[in-house]
């Protein structure tokens, strides 16, 4: 998916949702438990239920791995199940030597190898160019690069002083010569709504995956005034309090409800902060 197709998604849908598939088998509704594949059953339901009110879906790689190869038959089967016009994401906040981030690429990028065909997949910046380079290299996918994350950890090393800037910024302004905002995006926390207005100048035009509403308490409105651009240039992610609305028959029902209440304050900012 190009950068114009998703921002062209984001205008028909009036949302910049990306519903976030953390599925926790500890989690899901105990009527599903005797499904052939919970996972992809409890999947299946959610993406049918909010695919109307989001333009991307995320799973996030660590809730498949832990359940071994049936965890990654699940995984596959979502992806294959999410629909073409949704922007997907692997979660998976890889990186390496260059070698192995060339496996890692193809682990997500190439279905021929891995059974695996996302649009994207997020990466640590922490190994440098030639650790993110090799993702690069698969043609019209994307890199969405981590840079302030939600955590309360990113304090530890992210907001660090460093020439006059903090790291993050650096991994910012440094990575722009990797590629452009039709191949990169950024990771940056709801969490940190403070530092959007900064960071849009130091990146104006590239996409912001912003994880962090939601479970995490992080501010949708804040978000949109200070981090939105002309072609919206936000994905904002909310995955438990989407997922886990419900716990019930109803689960899938209550999902629609929170992602259609999410999309109709999205619709209100794009009004007024896209342009
Ligand atoms: O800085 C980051 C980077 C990634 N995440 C991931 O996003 C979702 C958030 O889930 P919620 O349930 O909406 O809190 C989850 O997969 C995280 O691993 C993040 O939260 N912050």
């Amino acid at each position: 998916m190009t950068y114009q197709e998703l921002f062209q998604q984001i205008i028909l849908k009036k949302s910049y949702l990306c519903v976030g598939l953390d599925t926790d088998i500890r989690k899901i509704p105990s009527h599903l438990r005797n499904a052939a594949d919970p996972i992809f059953e409890f999947n299946k339901q959610i993406i049918d239920a909010t695919a109307d009110f989001c333009v991307s879906f995320k799973p996030n790689i660590a809730f498949y791995e832990a359940l071994g190869p049936k965890g990654w038959e699940s995984l596959q089967k979502t992806v294959e199940y999410i629909p073409k016009n949704h922007f997907s994401i692997a979660d998976a906040k890889r990186g390496d030597i260059g070698n192995t981030s060339g496996l890692y690429a193809r682990t997500f990028f190439d279905p021929e190898s891995s059974g695996l065909d996302f649009h994207s997949v997020t990466v640590a910046p922490y190994m440098g160019s030639d650790s993110v380079k090799p993702f690069l290299e698969f043609e019209g996918k994307w890199v969405i690069l981590l840079a302030l994350t939600s955590n309360p950890g990113s304090f530890d090393f992210q907001r660090l002083g460093f020439n006059g800037s903090s790291l993050y910024e650096e991994v910012l302004k440094t990575s722009q010569t990797w590629a452009g905002p039709d191949r990169m995006m950024y990771v940056v926390g709801a969490t940190q709504a403070s530092e959007f207005r900064k960071i849009r100048t130091i990146i104006p035009d590239h996409f912001l995956l912003v994880p962090g509403v939601g479970a995490q308490g992080g501010n949708l409105e804040e978000v949109s005034r200070f981090g939105m651009n002309s072609s919206c240039g936000l994905l904002v992610n909310a995955s438990r309090s989407i997922i886990y609305a419900g716990n019930g028959l109803d689960f899938a029902e209550k999902a629609k409800k929170e992602a259609l209440a999410l999309q109709k304050e999205m619709e209100i900012y794009l009004d007024k902060y896209c342009n």
